[in-house]
């Protein structure tokens, strides 16, 4: 069922969040599931998002048996009957093309869908390819699929990224950890996300070192086996709601949030005006008016994420002065510009930077969610705006956000989540639960 939010602006929150796994680790675990010839995977912390049902899906149409149960997911992969990841379930997520790795090292080949591009920039895999191709596949492109082969195991190869890309070190990783030999990836990505599935694959007898540089060495083993791990928190999402916490000029708890992976988000905000407390267990974000205007450049980690610009754009909007936000990691991700100008922002974007100009008060309008994170920029926007916002397109929030309208009211937002169809009486809309639950894709 097609949803939309409604949020009246102006409210204050208080209280504590708590941050679910994170969807960005879960993924790429998930995908490495596929590697464990022997005994069962249990996955904690497997947040109920739809992209985490999507992966299910896909390793469940390779054979894989599958159980997903209160955040644990349970996989045993003993046997796989195909090695075809179909269109279907490729376009409906692009981290699909993660399962390219684990199963040309267990089976010796696969055929995926080719991922295509996607609304925030074309995203071209030719790093995953030439990581497979240095460890003796062959790879052949026809009729959308890739395909790829190796006749034996893969074996270890000097792999140099020319992007520092986290989908690739992660395939390129899994699958170098059945390869014969050693593989290392140079200008690999370093992302929390990496050392979270290098965590796990080491967990199921892999050999990984230095994951979280720039330089990782795969010793490959011949054998890899179901291991226990639990995700970490999704610091994307803890962003979020320290936004949220700003953007209303309130006071929260973000708990489960690791301060460590956030290093970039906090000192951006720090220097914007914002309190921030850490403890072992989480943060606490508070603000003192008024907040100052800065610049930002979006890079690899540890730079500062892009799946955190919009957000942080759309506290901009309440800064005093100009603030230039630059994207260097994806060519097309000022989607929101675009929704948030219809809520009186004032943003000119220039190549690839956006000149933001705060202190225009924002107005409720109808938006529509472009994408993940341009979404939650506008739930965001709408929370600090005078009156009404409706945003549509939310089943892209849906990918990346456990029950973001649900989390928020809890904290005292004033946000609805309700059917397309029937929203358009009030009488109606008394009727109707305030939150419906995570769409499935059963
Ligand atoms: C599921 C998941 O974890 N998604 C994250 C992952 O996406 P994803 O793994 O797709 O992002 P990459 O790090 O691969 O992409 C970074 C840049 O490298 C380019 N590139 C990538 C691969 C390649 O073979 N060739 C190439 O040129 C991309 O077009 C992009 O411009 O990292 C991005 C960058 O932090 C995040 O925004 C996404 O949320
Ligand atoms: C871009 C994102 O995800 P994906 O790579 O799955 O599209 C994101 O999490 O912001």
């Amino acid at each position: 069922m097609m949803n939309k939010i409604i949020v009246r602006g102006g409210k204050k929150l208080s209280g504590r969040v708590k941050i679910h796994g994170a969807k960005n680790a879960v993924l790429p675990i998930i995908a490495a599931s596929i590697l464990g010839t022997d005994g069962v995977s249990v996955i904690h912390d497997a947040p109920p998002l739809d992209d985490v049902l999507v992966i299910n899906k896909v390793l469940e149409s390779l054979g894989i048996k599958i159980e997903y149960k209160h955040e644990t997911v349970r996989i045993n992969a003993s046997k796989i009957d195909t090695c075809e990841a179909s269109y279907d379930l490729v376009r409906k997520m692009r981290a699909s093309f993660l399962v390219m790795g684990p199963l040309l090292a267990r089976v010796g080949k696969a055929r995926i869908s080719l991922p295509g591009g996607c609304a925030i920039g074309t995203r071209p895999i030719d790093q995953h390819l030439k990581g497979f191709e240095a460890m003796g596949a062959e790879i052949e492109l026809g009729q959308g699929y890739i395909e790829a082969r190796v006749s034996g195991r893969l074996k270890g190869a000097k792999v140099y990224l020319d992007v520092a890309s986290v989908g690739a070190t992660e395939n390129i990783m899994m699958a170098a950890a059945l390869a014969e030999g050693t593989t290392l990836i140079e200008n690999a990505a370093k992302e929390p996300e990496i050392v979270d599935l290098a965590n796990y694959l080491n967990a199921m007898g892999a050999k990984i070192r230095g994951a979280g540089t720039g330089m990782i060495r795969i010793d490959g083993v011949s054998k890899l086996t179901g291991a226990v791990h639990t995700v970490i928190p999704d610091r994307i999402e803890a962003g979020t709601y320290m936004i949220a916490a700003a953007i209303t000029n309130s006071d929260l708890y973000i708990e489960g949030a690791i301060g460590d992976h956030l290093r970039p988000i906090i000192s951006k905000m720090q220097e914007m005006g914002v309190q921030i407390e850490e403890d072992e267990n989480g943060l606490r974000v508070y603000t003192d008016r008024p907040l100052r205007a800065v610049d930002l450049k979006t890079l690899p980690y540890p730079g500062f994420p892009t799946d955190m610009q919009s957000q942080m754009m759309a506290l901009l909007l309440l800064a005093d002065g100009t603030s230039l936000v630059t994207e260097t990691v994806f060519e097309n991700r000022f989607m929101h510009v675009e929704q948030m100008l219809n809520m009186n922002a004032q943003i000119k974007v220039e190549g690839r930077t956006a000149v933001v100009s705060g202190g225009s008060k924002l107005q409720g309008a109808k938006v529509c969610a472009t994408d993940l994170r341009a979404g939650a920029a506008l739930v965001l926007a709408a929370l600090a705006a005078d009156g009404d916002t409706e945003i549509t397109g939310i089943h892209h929030i849906d990918r990346g956000y456990v029950n973001i309208a649900e989390k928020l009211s809890v904290l005292g937002a004033d946000i609805r989540r309700i059917p397309v169809e029937i929203v358009d009486t009030e009488e109606e809309e008394q009727t109707l639960p305030l939150f419906s639950v995570q769409p499935s894709l059963a």
